[in-house]
């Protein structure tokens, strides 16, 4: 499938302090990737350039086809973006605003109050349109922010530390968000909050000191997590059909559970068929997916591959 974005080559300093260096990447429609990084990463840097915001120093961003620096109209008609700080003003009310930005993001006049109506619904806001800006929660102001930025249904939407500041539960109401968009929109997040990125990120980007260091999907492929309510012998569990190789869950609480390697040409609905089948109770088979925290930790050189 194209790339609904390409990074090519990108670069750029402030002053003498080169913020990116020479980063590609491209996006394919719908899925949802993580760009994770330290401090002063140039992660910021990053999204700001894709969004249309910053100019690259050097090299290519290049939106649904459209080339950032010579059609920046065409190519940021497909991206919404939110950044750390949404710029609200505080003394609107929440439909005033998102009405505004539909104005200036070039929602046609009748047009616009169905644009607010949907994003206000998407992003749980229908209670809170008539309010002032200034007055709502942190949780608010991010859903304000991220229901601006879909007000024109992009293809491609760009979310820069979505969950900074707030709360468990908000911050289980944005991932809700999140996934609602996945499969409608590429969804890039930027985020230090590596357990969100493993929740709704299926790739992950590491950049450090202007560089990405990693682009990786979080699945790792065959593997599953396998749980059994009786334990077989581990010669008993490889010698099933779809089963290429098991080993035990050292780290688990209870005996019975396992990281399963698919077997070719076969998949998990065959593996829970035979689990079943030899009468070992099955409690659980799921994906297994990176851990997100070592692979971060091993890219910017913190931790010696295990
Ligand atoms: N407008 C600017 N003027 C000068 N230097 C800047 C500017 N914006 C960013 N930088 C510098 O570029 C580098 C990358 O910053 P950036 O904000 O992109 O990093 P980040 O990964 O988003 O960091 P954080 O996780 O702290 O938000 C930093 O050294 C920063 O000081």
């Amino acid at each position: 499938m194209d790339a609904l974005l390409t990074v090519q080559a990108l670069s750029r300093c402030f002053g003498r302090a080169r913020a990116l260096n020479g980063v590609d990447f491209q996006l394919r429609p719908g899925e949802v990737v993580g760009l994770l990084g330290p401090n002063g990463a140039g992660k910021t840097t990053c999204l700001r350039i894709l969004a249309g915001l910053l100019a690259p120093g050097s090299g290519r961003v290049a939106v649904a086809g459209h080339d950032m620096v010579r059609a920046p109209q065409q190519a940021k008609r497909h991206i919404g973006y939110l950044p750390e700080r949404p710029p609200l003003y505080p003394e609107m009310r929440v439909d005033e605003y998102l009405t505004h930005c539909a104005r200036l993001r070039g929602v046609p006049a009748g047009a616009r109050a169905r644009a607010v109506a949907r994003s206000l619904r998407r992003c749980g806001l229908q209670s809170a349109a008539r309010r002032l800006l200034g007055r709502l929660s942190k949780g608010y102001r991010q859903r304000a922010g991220l229901a601006a930025a879909l007000l024109h249904e992009p293809e491609l939407v760009i979310l820069d530390e979505p969950t900074d500041g707030l709360d468990p539960l908000q911050m289980r109401e944005v991932r809700g968000l999140i996934a609602d968009l996945a499969g409608r929109a590429a969804v890039l997040i930027s985020s230090h909050a590596l357990a969100e990125v493993q929740a709704s990120c299926q790739r992950v980007l590491v950049l450090d000191r202007g560089r990405l260091l990693h682009d990786g999907p979080l699945a790792a492929p065959n593997a599953l997590r396998l749980r059994l309510a009786r334990a077989p012998e581990h010669a008993a569990l490889t010698a099933l059909a779809p089963v290429a190789a098991a080993e035990a869950d050292a780290g688990a609480q209870h005996p019975g559970v396992y990281r399963v390697w698919l077997a070719a040409g076969t998949d998990a609905e065959q593996l829970a068929a035979a689990v079943v089948a030899a009468g070992w109770g099955l409690l659980e088979l799921t994906p297994v997916r990176s851990d997100v925290e070592r692979l971060f930790f091993r890219s910017v050189g913190l931790e010696t591959a295990a």
